[in-house]
């Protein structure tokens, strides 16, 4: 396996711009998510990669092989590289084990296609035509049918978005395991956030054609660089702030930063639902600010509830969200709003991300 570099890669279909300048680095044998909406270019993005797809502009690189430079472009077929469809694109008329060793020599294929079976979690099962086989069964086959050759980068299209909740979850855990086990270097689309934060070592949040931030999940979930990275890791409750040092003045009060600044100016801070705590005013002694709000919508999601708040302070247009793991108060209900723990920080638009301070266990919200 080889780590993936994709550099300042341009793309059209027809006359529309679909991928507008993209860069991506995957490591060696590090399994990675292309996150966005329908329509940003992840497709596109993977097809190129794998060669199905020509690029206008950019350069496409896997280890030291240079597939795509704009003038040279390597033919599909001979680039290593495995590729799943959304839909497995199983042959009908093919076992799974024949649809396993499809691409491997003759001699190959005695020893290699029960190792796949073995490493998909199909052992066993490998006499059995597509139609015999559950989705997501299909699905496995279909991945060992790319892992088969030993192929340099495994990309996979949204390969599990044909499958109801359920089986998703299972089947993008177990497959992370597979990839792992394998040592393979991976690409996964999808515009689940769910699915590309439980698989991914490294998350690249896509819009318009453009990969906007690249890092860890716990990266882009808590130190988004702005408001859409934000928002496409999970729900984020973005409040205007007077930066100062270490500081956030706030609608909620003045809160600790996770890392300073270094800028003394009117910004955005972040809170995570998970961070806000509606209080009856019995509650409010220990705390020295709080928001008075009124609870709009609730809604029960069995691990927790979800609600909705409508705060009531000048320049705040927008409901907050909060998670509790206890049963709100209904709807109509007064509360006060309080924040817990440090918040983040949304870079000045064009600024690069502050380096960490390491130092996060002093910061609590005050
Ligand atoms: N063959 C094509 N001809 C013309 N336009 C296309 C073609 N394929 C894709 N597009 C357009 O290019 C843009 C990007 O498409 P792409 O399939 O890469 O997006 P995506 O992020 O993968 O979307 P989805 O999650 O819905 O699959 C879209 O606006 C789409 O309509």
């Amino acid at each position: 396996m080889s780590g993936l570099t994709v550099t300042d890669l341009h793309a059209h279909h027809g006359r529309n711009d679909v991928l507008r300048g993209v860069d991506l680095t995957v490591k060696d044998g590090e399994l990675a998510c292309v996150l966005g909406p329908s329509g940003c270019g992840k497709s596109t993005l993977l097809r190129i990669v794998a060669g199905f797809h020509p690029a206008t502009t950019g350069t496409v690189t896997v280890g030291d092989r240079v597939l795509d430079d704009g003038r040279r472009r390597e033919r599909a077929e001979k680039r290593r590289i495995g590729y799943v469809p959304q839909d497995g694109a199983l042959f009908p008329h093919l076992t799974a084990a024949a649809n396993i060793g499809f691409g491997l020599p003759r001699a190959e294929r005695a020893a290699r296609v029960p190792e796949l079976l073995d490493l998909v979690g199909l052992a066993g099962l490998g006499d059995r035509h597509p139609h015999q086989l559950s989705g997501g069964q299909q699905q496995r086959v279909a991945l060992a049918r790319a892992l088969a050759p030993r192929p340099d980068l495994l990309l996979l299209d949204e390969p599990f978005s044909a499958l109801d909740a359920a089986l998703r979850a299972e089947l993008r855990t177990e497959v992370a395991a597979a990839l792992r086990r394998a040592g393979a270097t991976a690409v996964l689309v999808t515009h689940d956030v769910d699915e590309a934060l439980a698989f991914a070592d490294l998350v690249a949040v896509m819009r318009d054609g453009r990969i906007t931030q690249s890092g860890t999940p716990d990266d882009l979930f808590h130190r988004p660089t702005d408001a859409h990275v934000a928002r496409a890791l999970g729900e984020a409750n973005l409040l205007p702030a007077a930066l100062n040092g270490d500081e956030a003045t706030t609608p909620l009060g003045t809160l600790l930063l996770a890392r300073p600044t270094g800028r003394d100016d009117a910004g955005t801070v972040m809170l995570r639902p998970r961070q806000l705590r509606l209080l009856t005013r019995a509650d409010t002694d220990s705390w020295t600010h709080t928001l008075r709000a009124t609870v709009a919508a609730t809604q029960f999601r069995g691990h927790d509830h979800r609600v909705e708040v409508t705060p009531a302070a000048d320049g705040l247009d927008h409901p907050l969200i909060a998670y509790t793991d206890t049963a709100p108060p209904p709807v109509g209900t007064s509360v006060h709003v309080v924040a817990t723990g440090p918040v983040h920080a949304l870079p000045a638009a064009g600024a690069a991300t502050t380096a960490p301070t390491g130092d996060l266990a002093r910061h609590q919200a005050r």
